[in-house]
C-alpha cells in the first residue's frame, strides 16, 4: 500500500497517523485523562457467582497503539472488553476512554462514548434483514447524520474492508469473513479513536482470519488505537504486535516471544 494512499484515506476517515510505542501496564499516576487513548487504573470486576472476571488491571495505551490479549479460555478477556466498552461496571478503579471515566457515565453520555470507539465480535451481530449499507450506516443514521453525509462517509469505509461491490448484499448472501468485514466496516464508520475486537477471528479459517487482521493492521497504520483480543497465537505472530496475557483475570505485557 503506498502513502498516497493512506493519506488520501486518513483523510476520508478523518484520520491521522502517530507515531507507534509500546503499551504501558503501570500507568503515571498523571494524565489519565488525555494522555492516553485508553487509561485503565487498578480495575476489578469480580464475579460474585464464581469468582471469575479481572482483578487490579492496569493498562494504557496511547492513540496508534495496536495490542493483542490473550489468555485461557475464562481468564476474563471479554469482560477487560465490556468494561471497556460500559457493558459492566467495575467493582473498583477508573476507566478512561478518549478523556472520559467510563464507570462514571450513564445513559446518554455512555451512548455518546460508544460513538466514539468500535467494537467488533466474533459473531458480527449484524441485522439479517437489513443490506450491508444500512447495516453500516445505521450508526451515523441514529446519531441524526444527513442523508448526503452519510452516503460521503459509506464508500470510503466499505472500499476499506473491500466491500464496495457488496453494499446491496444481505449478511446471509455474505461469506463469514465478508460479514465480519462488514461489522469492521459498522464499528469504524463513525470514526472512532479506539476500535475494540473480541475474537475477531473466532469463526473464520486462516485465509479470512488473516484477511482480517491485515484490515485490523491497515486501520492501526491510520491511527486507530486497536485492541484484539485472541486464542489464536498464528495471528498473534503475524501480527507482530504487543501482547497483554490475562490468567485468571491479572494482566501482564509480555513480550510476544514468550507466548
Ligand atoms: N455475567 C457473568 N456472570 C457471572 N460470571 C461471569 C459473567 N461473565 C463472565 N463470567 C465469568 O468470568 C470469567 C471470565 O469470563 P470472560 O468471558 O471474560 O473470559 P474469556 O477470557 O473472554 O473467555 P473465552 O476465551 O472463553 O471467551 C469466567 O469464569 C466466566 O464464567
Amino acid at each position: 500500500m503506498t502513502q498516497a494512499f493512506l493519506r488520501t484515506r486518513s483523510v476520508s476517515l478523518g484520520l491521522r497517523r502517530s507515531p507507534r510505542r509500546p503499551p504501558v501496564d503501570s500507568p503515571p499516576l498523571q494524565g489519565a485523562k488525555s494522555d492516553y487513548a485508553l487509561n485503565l487504573r487498578g480495575v476489578s470486576r469480580v464475579y460474585p457467582a464464581n469468582h471469575g472476571g479481572i482483578r487490579d488491571v492496569d493498562l494504557a495505551l496511547r492513540q496508534g497503539d495496536f495490542l493483542f490479549v490473550t489468555g485461557p479460555s475464562g481468564s476474563g478477556k471479554t469482560t477487560l472488553m465490556k468494561l471497556i466498552y460500559g457493558a459492566e461496571k467495575p467493582d473498583q478503579g477508573e476507566i478512561w476512554v478518549a478523556g472520559e471515566n467510563v464507570a462514571k457515565l450513564r445513559g446518554n453520555s455512555l451512548s455518546h462514548l460508544r460513538r466514539r470507539l468500535g467494537v467488533v465480535f466474533q459473531d458480527y451481530k449484524l441485522i439479517p434483514n437489513w443490506t450491508v449499507e444500512e447495516n453500516v450506516s445505521f450508526v451515523l443514521r441514529a446519531q441524526g447524520i444527513s442523508h448526503q453525509k452519510v452516503r460521503q462517509r459509506l464508500l470510503p469505509t466499505l472500499k476499506l474492508v473491500g466491500l464496495q461491490d457488496k453494499a446491496k448484499n444481505y449478511p446471509l448472501q455474505l461469506s463469514g469473513g465478508e460479514q465480519q468485514r462488514v461489522s469492521i466496516a459498522r464499528a469504524i464508520v463513525g470514526s472512532p479513536r479506539l476500535l475494540l475486537a473480541d475474537e475477531p477471528t473466532g469463526n473464520l479459517d486462516h485465509e479470512n482470519a488473516m484477511q482480517v487482521l491485515g484490515i485490523l493492521k491497515k486501520l492501526n497504520s491510520l491511527g486507530i488505537t486497536v485492541m484484539v483480543t485472541t486464542h489464536d497465537l498464528n495471528l498473534i505472530k503475524i501480527g507482530n504486535a504487543p501482547v497483554a496475557q490475562i490468567n485468571q483475570g491479572q494482566l501482564k505485557i509480555v513480550s510476544p516471544q514468550r507466548i
